[in-house]
């Protein structure tokens, strides 16, 4: 993807539109005002931030998939991340939780240099990935965008076919029809999309619905065979239902990959992650496995926000 490119996928990404401080809590809401008793009685909420699940627990043995020490980020003069240091761990799902403004997604897009794209910003510190920093100005940015891919607020499709979409990223790599036929199926199924749309691969993907768009994103992403992906927010324009099959594609997801996940709704980091980082005016104030995070937080701020003192 060139740079251009780049910045429109980013831009269309971040128009998740605004929420209200009960819509980012009441993980019923949705554009058409589905109520949580229309959902299916086995697929509703749990409802409770503290029932994590078993096998939510975070492995303490797995290795950093990229570990981030001392982040100082800055969009000119003004200061949004103080050093920040948060390991990121191999096919775990971190979780990064904290009230609007507080630097989420700006962490996350120093993870893939994402930021760069944003004349007059700066980074200071380190995040090593593979043993090289990624901040390093010899970073090849491309690949590392191939490594870590990314997934925005809103489905951000390209007015293409299904099929397109998915062999996009293949197509700049100039692999050959041959891999990209089978690299389109696998990352479709990959992204649990495969039977939905296998009889119309050369249809629009505007025409998927909203939930369907998200699922393709997530296929574009895994066709160049990341690594890591960042997740900002997949599910804050979907409906409760497509919510909950983003959530079960992560859970399968994170077999294969690394997933660091930007998310408002606490239900859903309880619900999907392993370790959780909060945030609060750019400082990271406490990390740590996601059980320990909602059911003995250590900070007081940490405590206010999950109990819903502010957000
Ligand atoms: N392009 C930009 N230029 C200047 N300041 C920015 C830019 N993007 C974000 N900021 C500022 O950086 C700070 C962190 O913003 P960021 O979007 O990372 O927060 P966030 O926690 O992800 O918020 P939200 O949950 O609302 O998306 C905020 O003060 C924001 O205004």
């Amino acid at each position: 993807m060139t740079p251009e490119e780049q910045q429109v996928n980013y831009d269309q990404g971040r128009q998740g539109g605004t929420r209200t401080r009960q819509q980012i809590y009441d993980p019923a809401w949705n554009e058409n005002n589905m109520t949580i008793e229309s959902i299916p009685e086995d697929q509703q909420d749990p409802g409770k931030v503290t029932e994590i699940r078993r096998e939510r627990t975070l492995n303490p043995n797995a290795d950093f998939a990229i570990n981030v020490e001392h982040l100082n980020f800055y969009y000119g003069k003004k200061q949004a991340l103080f050093d920040v240091s948060l390991p990121l761990r191999n096919r775990q799902v971190t979780a990064l939780i904290g009230p609007s403004g507080c630097g989420k997604s700006t962490f996350l897009r120093t993870l893939n240099r994402m930021n760069d794209l944003i004349p007059g910003t700066r980074t200071e510190g380190q995040a090593l990935f593979d043993s090289n920093n990624i901040y390093n100005a010899k970073t090849d940015v491309v690949l590392l965008r191939q490594r870590i891919g990314m997934v925005f607020q809103k489905a951000n499709p390209f007015p293409k076919s299904i099929f397109e979409n998915v062999a996009y990223g293949l197509r700049i790599q100039g692999q050959s029809n041959r891999h990209i036929k089978e690299m389109v199926e696998k990352s479709l199924r990959g992204a649990a999309l495969w039977d939905e749309v296998k009889d119309r691969l050369n249809a629009s993907a505007l025409g998927l619905s909203g939930g369907q768009q998200q699922r393709l994103c997530i296929a574009r992403a895994l066709a160049v065979q990341p690594e890591v992906l960042l997740m900002d927010e997949p599910c804050s324009a979907l409906d409760p239902i497509a919510t909950l099959k983003i959530e079960e594609l992560i859970t399968e997801l994170v077999k294969d990959y690394t997933i660091v996940i930007v998310t408002h709704n606490m239900q859903q980091a309880a619900r999907v992650s392993h370790f959780t980082g909060f945030f609060l005016s750019g400082k990271l104030i406490e990390q740590g496995p996601t059980k320990d995070i909602f059911e003995r937080p250590t900070q007081k701020e940490t405590e206010d926000y999950i109990s819903g003192r502010f957000g």
